[in-house]
């Protein structure tokens, strides 16, 4: 169904994937394996139509030929990304992500058969649907993740690094609900670091180094290859997760979950459906440009800005109560308002401690009482 061919991409002068031929089908898992900078994610990437590097080859979905077409045309294909980090809405909540991702086109009208098919797959997103996404565990994030990319009805679901962040008790339910959309009729492109789950799963594997295919085979025997275990598998079969990356820190669940509407036992589809998604694309839109507080951690409340402006403003208010040192010239002296008008128009800049005479001419210096607004005047 879904078939490339020749996909090579460029970032400038660094090719990232050369001459990449493989192909998912309906109701298949295919996982990708390689190591850090392989070109896993670009392969998503050019296939997704997000990818920031020149792609040039040949993707198709069933007849049509994707590559090149604008990330939004692609869903429209069928093709759905669950990216790296999951792009979810934190601030929404599990019903509002979900219906965002009804917005194609090819999932309005069918809306309320896709959510019925997603709360039979994960029951578990009826009980949370009001509760915000950045309350749930990591788990659950990512459930909602891919449930938010099968809203857009696809046929094909890629998955970057789904499991990174996940405890290995939450990776194995994650990669059990994958099994569960397969069993749905769906393909699965799988870019993991998690070899030893993920082949065990998947039914094809390709090995991918240096932007090239290696090899392919069926998962099976990939799980079982002395050298494919060697260097995915940390050389034994079932200890460890892959080439190297840090670790990933599992992300808790929040001891209390505090859902923003109470939770519903039970979601009917005309629920969603009965959402506005225009407006609610355009209120997803505008939340995902934070305003700078949201940004810095520094300044996520007022007190210590305040703090910090209060101790400025007393360093300079004393700075200013602090007499002028007598090395300093005296200020220019300047008309003032209520002070009596020099005779001369203009008075040069004084030398320190006298005023500089004006050749030819009389200049009545007036210089102000300390702590008064009268002036004294003086005759040079
Ligand atoms: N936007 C970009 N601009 C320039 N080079 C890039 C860009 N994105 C990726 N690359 C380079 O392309 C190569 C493949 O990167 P890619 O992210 O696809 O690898 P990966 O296999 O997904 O790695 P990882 O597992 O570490 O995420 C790397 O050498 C990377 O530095």
């Amino acid at each position: 169904m879904l078939e490339i061919a020749g996909l090579s991409v460029r970032y400038g002068k660094h090719t990232a994937l050369t001459e990449t031929a493989l192909s998912v089908k309906k109701g298949e898992i295919v996982v990708i394996l390689g190591a850090n900078g392989a070109g896993k994610s670009t392969l998503l990437k050019a296939i997704a139509g997000i990818c920031e590097g020149k792609s040039t080859g040949s993707v198709t979905m069933g007849s049509d030929p994707v590559l090149g077409l604008p990330a939004h045309k692609v869903v429209e294909r069928g093709i759905a990304l669950v990216p790296e980090g999951r792009g979810i809405f934190g601030d929404l909540t599990v019903r509002e992500n979900l219906l965002l991702g009804a917005n194609p086109q090819r999932a309005r009208e069918e809306a309320d058969a896709n959510f019925e098919r997603l709360i039979r797959l994960f029951p578990k997103l009826t009980d949370r649907a009001g509760q915000t996404v950045r309350t749930m565990s990591g788990g659950e994030q990512q459930m909602v993740a891919i449930g938010r990319a099968m809203m857009s009805n696809p046929e094909i679901l890629m998955l970057d690094e789904p499991s990174l962040g996940l405890s290995p008790l939450l990776a194995k339910e994650l990669f059990q609900n994958l099994k569960a959309v397969r069993a749905a009729g769906l393909g699965i492109l799988l870019v993991e670091q998690n070899a030893k789950l993920s082949l065990a799963i998947a039914d094809r594997g390709y090995l991918l180094e240096n932007g090239r295919i290696l090899r392919e085979d069926k998962a099976s025997i990939l799980l079982h290859d002395p050298a494919v275990q060697a260097a995915y598998l940390g050389g034994a079969a079932g200890h460890a997760t892959g080439p190297a990356k840090p670790t990933p820190v599992p992300q808790a669940a929040p001891a209390t979950p505090t859902p923003r509407a109470p939770s519903t036992a039970s979601v009917p589809s005309s629920q969603i459906a009965g959402l506005d998604i225009d407006a609610l694309v355009s209120s997803a839109a505008q939340k995902a440009v934070r305003p700078p507080s949201t940004l810095t951690p520094a300044y996520t409340t007022s007190a210590p800005r305040a703090d910090h402006l209060r101790q400025t403003l007393s360093a300079i208010e004393s700075a200013a109560r602090q007499p002028r040192p007598s090395s300093l010239p005296p200020l220019r002296a300047q008309a003032r308002p209520n002070a009596p008008t020099a005779s001369a128009p203009t008075v040069q800049r004084p030398t320190p401690g006298a005023p500089t005479p004006i050749p030819g001419g009389r200049v009545d210096v007036y210089r102000r009482r300390p702590g008064t607004s009268q002036f004294d005047k003086t005759e040079v």
